[in-house]
């Protein structure tokens, strides 16, 4: 199916009302084109360490939005006209042009997959769960995954990082809490490596599907690992859920901005004696986490690289 695409060049001032009134009449996912940087919160959300340059803010904004090709166009873009005037009584608009073309259907949620495809980590074969194993690997510990749109394929350099590190301290009695659980990769390899129970948490509702998918497709019962939703960092009741010094270890695989206020809380639902495993640091910031983990009171144990992103051990 084609789209009909619809692009409104406005100001960053009025673009926030554009939109709203936009899903006013009921057009939903809007995309917006600016120049202004990503917020703290948005690069936090959107797994982002790395800015591309963008040039200076000129107070241009585009607008997009999608309508379906059966549509009536007519009435939804005189509509579209009359909100634009309304606002361009109390809000500088601009140009509020309205350009028209058309776009192709493409499967966004689904477009990825062609480019994941079964990979090694070490003796760990990862393998989507659309793809089969192939003989000469029936020996290996597999892992079938699909994270939905969750993070955590294992591609990650970061993710690779956690897994190895992962590998290293569980034991049969370790109970691990995965933050930040994305597709459930981590808890779920620890508990293949021989972990008792995971305990993971995201901010993302998909997380919590995807962990769930893909623990049932690797044969883990639910009495083995729980998952949960909400920021650990400043809500006490998802800490008091967590339970403290309750892990043998606790993995963090988010950006460096997020492990340094997540370092003090998770100190407390560590075991004396308990691993925390961080990573998702790019490599400038390696002294920033390092210094959070040595302000906690954590003795770091080891530091590793792999591409330009770092994982940082350490022991409570
Ligand atoms: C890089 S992904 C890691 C996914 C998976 N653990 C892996 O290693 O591939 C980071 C995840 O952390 C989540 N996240 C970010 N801040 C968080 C917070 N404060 N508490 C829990 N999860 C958080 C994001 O939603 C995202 O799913």
């Amino acid at each position: 199916m084609k789209w009909n695409k619809f692009r409104i060049k406005t100001t960053t001032e009025a673009e926030d009302l554009i939109c709203s009134s936009l899903m006013e009449l009921g057009i939903q996912g809007v995309e917006l084109e600016d120049k202004i940087p990503l917020t703290q919160s948005d690069k936090e959300q959107m797994f982002v360490d790395i800015m591309p340059e963008i040039d200076v803010d000129d107070g241009v904004a585009y607008i997009n939005f999608y309508l379906e090709e059966d549509e009536d166009k007519g009435a939804v873009l005189a509509a579209v006209r009359e909100e634009l005037e309304d606002i361009a009584v109390y809000a500088n608009v601009g140009e509020a042009s309205i350009e028209e073309s058309q776009t192709e259907d493409v499967d966004w949620v689904n477009n990825w997959k062609q480019y994941f495809h079964q990979f090694t980590i070490d003796d760990v074969l990862i393998i989507p769960s659309w793809e089969d194993v192939q003989p000469e690997d029936e020996d290996k510990m597999i892992i079938h995954i699909d994270p939905g749109t969750a993070f955590g394929t294992g591609m990650h350099e970061t993710t690779q990082l956690c897994i190895r590190q992962i590998k290293k301290y569980v034991t049969p009695d370790t109970v691990i809490l995965d933050v930040g659980c994305g597709s459930g990769i981590l808890g779920m390899l620890a508990l293949k490596f021989g972990a008792k129970y995971s305990v993971g948490t995201d901010l993302d509702p998909c997380a919590i599907d995807a962990t769930h998918e893909n623990m049932e497709v690797n044969g883990i019962s639910g009495e083995q690992y729980e998952v949960m939703i909400g920021n650990i960092i400043d809500n006490t009741e998802v800490q008091d859920k967590v339970g403290y010094e309750k892990y043998d270890i606790v993995v963090a695989n988010i950006l460096a901005d997020v492990l340094v206020p997540l370092t003090p809380v998770i100190l407390a639902q560590l075991k004396p004696g308990g691993i925390y495993i961080t990573s998702g640091i790019i490599d400038d910031k390696e002294q920033t986490v390092v210094d959070a983990v040595l302000k906690a009171g954590l003795t770091v144990l080891e530091v590793h690289h792999q591409g330009e992103w770092v994982s940082v051990t350490a022991r409570k």
